[in-house]
């Protein structure tokens, strides 16, 4: 059996969850493929299964995942395949992996297990009421993704659908603002609250050559953004010399799940 995790990750969490989606599929005999949809672009053909995830973003997915399951994946190239949903979130209002699903399933695809997890948040800099995860509850959040993986593909293997339910008022409101916000807000996001202290800068493009969506130039020996942000925030991560600020106030930046999470728990 043929299997793709197909991810979009700005600062590791969507992959590391993905890894334990393949280590279980794997175990069960599947071939699995690792496919960030930032690097690939050819149709994908005899799939049994695929597994899509992405960071949340206002509250759902990132519409980067719709546009390449337009884009590379039909029903009559992967005429079994059916799907599952997931979405790696910090601060408790998640919907994307069900507005994905209904995406999916309006494209004529079974879609057979829908999951959120909480994953340490890479944004707290902003949410100020969200502080950066301490070491205990850092781990202890690795179990939880662990043992959720688990939980899910154990329903997949025994032939159940699970579905996380949530109010499917707030998820339609949700999608609907995210609609507005992606071609208003999310793709000026760099231009709008990011700046770069240019006394730290030392222009050696490491977010030029890492920007996923190439968002990001060094013109007149200055770091600059066009209006193509996925928002993402690795730009703001990445930094070898902290050089970036948020509205206008730099921060401590987020250093990822470092491991994969079967190596870390
Ligand atoms: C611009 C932006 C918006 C976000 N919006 C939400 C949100 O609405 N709800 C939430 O729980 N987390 C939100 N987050 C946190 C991320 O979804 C979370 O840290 C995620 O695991 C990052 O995944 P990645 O490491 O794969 O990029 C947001 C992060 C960013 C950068």
């Amino acid at each position: 059996m043929k299997a793709a995790v197909i991810y979009f990750t700005g600062t590791g969490n969507t992959l590391r969850v993905g890894e334990v989606f393949k280590a279980y599929l794997e175990n069960i005999a599947y071939n699995v493929d690792m496919i960030d949809i930032t690097k690939h672009s050819r149709n994908l053909k005899d799939y049994d299964l695929f597994i899509t995830g992405t960071p949340t973003q206002n509250s759902v997915s990132t519409f980067n995942m719709n546009d390449f399951i337009i884009k590379y994946i039909s029903k009559k190239n992967n005429p079994k395949a059916r799907f599952i949903t997931y979405v790696t979130h910090s601060w408790g209002t998640a919907f994307g992996h069900l507005t994905l699903k209904d995406f999916i399933s309006r494209r004529g695809f079974e879609v057979v297990g829908a999951r959120a997890f909480i994953a340490p948040n890479n944004f707290y800099m902003f949410r100020k009421d969200e502080p950066k995860f301490e070491e205990k509850k850092f781990q202890q959040t690795l179990r939880n993704i662990y043992d959720g993986v688990w939980n899910l593909m154990k329903s997949f293997t025994d032939g159940q659908v699970q579905i996380d339910q949530r109010s499917m008022l707030k998820k339609n409101l949700w999608y609907a603002r995210s609609i507005f916000t992606k071609y208003t807000v999310f793709s000026r996001f760099a231009k709008m609250m990011i700046k770069v202290d240019s006394d730290k800068c030392s222009k050696c493009k490491v977010c030029v050559n890492k920007c996923p969506n190439n968002n990001i130039v060094l013109s007149n020996n200055r770091i600059q953004f066009s209006n193509q942000c996925l928002a993402c925030g690795r730009c703001l991560h990445i930094c070898p010399k902290n050089a970036y600020l948020l509205s206008n106030k730099p921060f401590e930046q987020y250093e990822g799940i470092k491991k994969p999470i079967v190596e870390l728990i």
